[in-house]
């Protein structure tokens, strides 16, 4: 070993003496700049892309406005810019045309790009896993869950907490602030979202809506900040304690799911668990891995009950996940918006991007829910693909569907809801960037989109409804 050490520390320092003087470093620049240019010039298989310069060489610059959360905004200004396919980074290639989006998440022929397996999660989930077999068996095992069928014995649930608990909650604020009253709308879409998913999952709800909050809805986002940014640069995890705040959180969602699945082996174990609907994690634990054919490990369980939680709260409270979903191209070229795009490029699918395909979309900027109502309202509906498309399509939208429209119709049926006179927002307040259609509510885009300041900038106020 010594000897070894000691060789290895000759070549270097025989390295250093006649190799590393600024003529060589010099002469390395220029070859490695006539090295590019020529491979740039006569083999780069994206030359053709449009992009910025920079994307030719790399792909930080784009990460970055994934690390900042202002990676939406990014892409719309990219792909105004230069149009529907967009190369971000060498290798990386950003698509917004609804039709290629729709066929390149049609199927598993173009896999979860690998970095949904961010190095947080000690095995991968329904989610974030890119192996086919995995996740079509997984969609089987808690599919049920989420059926209309099943939804249809849950519906008195939410109706119970989205709407019953809502209405006291608010009842009260008006009632002590004699007659009006003021609330984070944010904070309480959240709570109804956790306390739903809570219900589903653990069969508990969290009491978030009654106790005006819960430790897991700051878990579950501060966790999401912390994957969307491991994802984006995974060799941050070996700097992962210089994130403690976004990990604190983090650990503690694990520690609560652990607590969860320890608590319901026990009372297995004792036979004292009874419960008139099967919740999700009893059917995990009653499923058995695809591989090793036994039932889940520990680990597995909290990875599965970490991506309910993660995926049904920010993104239902919000109603808007980050419209940027990471494809590879594993298998063949492929011709995309006329575009050639060899096999081993990333794909980053701009579902946002999509909704505002101007071949599709009349005034896209507009807020006009009447455009699905119209003879063209079923086509239309069937553009929408803020729950994903195809075989990876959203598996609790149909929930998140029930939770929005119970929730809202029964909420405005009794209350009058509106902007605080010193708002920010409002159906005055135009922005010139957006063809002076109204300003939209600033957020930080992270896997869901979360405003920037809640307490300033979702409250709203609320009276009875006289008429
Ligand atoms: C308005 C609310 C919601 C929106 C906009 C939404 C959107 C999405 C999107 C865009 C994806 C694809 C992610 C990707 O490919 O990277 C997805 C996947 C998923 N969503 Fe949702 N979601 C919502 C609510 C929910 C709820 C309530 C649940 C239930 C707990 C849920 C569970 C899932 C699961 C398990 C997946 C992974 C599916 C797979 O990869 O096979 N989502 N969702």
């Amino acid at each position: 070993m010594d000897t070894t050490i000691l060789s290895l520390t000759k070549v270097y320092h025989y390295l250093i003496k006649n190799y590393c003087n600024s003529k060589n470093f010099y002469r390395f620049l220029v070859a490695y700049g006539v090295y590019k240019t020529v491979y740039y010039a006569f083999f780069d298989p994206l030359k053709k892309v449009p992009g910025p310069w920079w994307s030719r060489f790399t792909g930080i610059p784009y990460a970055l406005t994934r690390i900042n959360g202002e990676i939406s905004r990014y892409s719309v200004k990219l792909h105004d810019q230069y149009g529907p396919i967009v190369r971000v980074a060498p290798n990386q290639i950003s698509v917004s045309k609804s039709k290629d989006i729709k066929f390149v998440l049609a199927s598993y022929r173009y896999p979860k790009s690998k970095e949904y397996m961010a190095p947080i999660l000690k095995e991968p989930n329904l989610l974030s896993t890119i192996d086919e077999a995995r996740n079509r068996l997984r969609r089987r095992q808690v599919g049920p869950a989420f059926t209309y069928t099943s939804l249809d014995t849950v519906e008195d649930l939410v109706l119970d907490i989205g709407t019953h608990s809502l209405k006291a909650k608010l009842f009260d604020i008006i009632e002590n602030g004699d007659g009006i009253g003021e609330f984070s709308y944010f904070n309480f879409f959240q709570c109804i979202a956790a306390d739903v998913i809570g219900e589903l999952t653990f069969g508990k709800s969290f009491d978030a809506v009654k106790n005006e909050g819960h430790e897991v809805t700051k878990q579950v986002n501060f966790t999401i900040q912390f994957s969307t940014i491991m994802q984006a640069y995974p060799p941050l995890i070996y700097f992962r304690v210089l994130f403690f705040r976004l990990r604190k959180y983090a650990i503690g969602l694990g520690e609560l799911f652990r607590a969860a699945i320890k608590r319901r082996k026990e009372e297995i174990a004792n036979n004292t668990y009874e419960s008139s609907r099967v919740d999700i994690l009893q059917m995990l634990i009653t499923s058995i891995n695809e591989k090793t054919k036994k039932p889940l490990t520990d680990e597995e369980l909290g990875a599965e009950m970490a991506i309910m939680l993660i995926a049904g709260i920010d993104t239902t409270s919000v109603t808007m996940t980050c419209g940027v979903l990471f494809r590879e191209n594993g298998t063949d070229d492929v011709e995309l918006s006329g575009y050639h795009i060899p096999r081993g490029v990333d794909m980053a699918m701009f579902t946002e991007g999509a909704h505002y395909d101007t071949s599709i979309w009349e005034s896209p900027d507009s807020y006009m829910p009447e455009r699905f109502l119209g003879p063209d309202g079923d086509r239309l509906k069937k553009e929408v693909i803020a729950f994903s498309y195809g075989v990876r399509i959203c598996l609790g939208r149909n929930l998140a569907w029930m939770e929005m429209l119970t929730v809202i119709p029964n909420l405005m049926r009794d209350f009058d809801v509106r902007l605080p006179d010193d708002s920010k927002y409002g159906p005055n307040v135009l922005d010139p960037e957006r063809n002076n259609e109204p300003l939209l509510l600033k957020d930080k885009v992270f896997a869901t989109r979360t405003p920037i300041s809640i307490e300033g900038d979702c409250r709203a106020v609320v009276t009875l409804r006289t008429d």
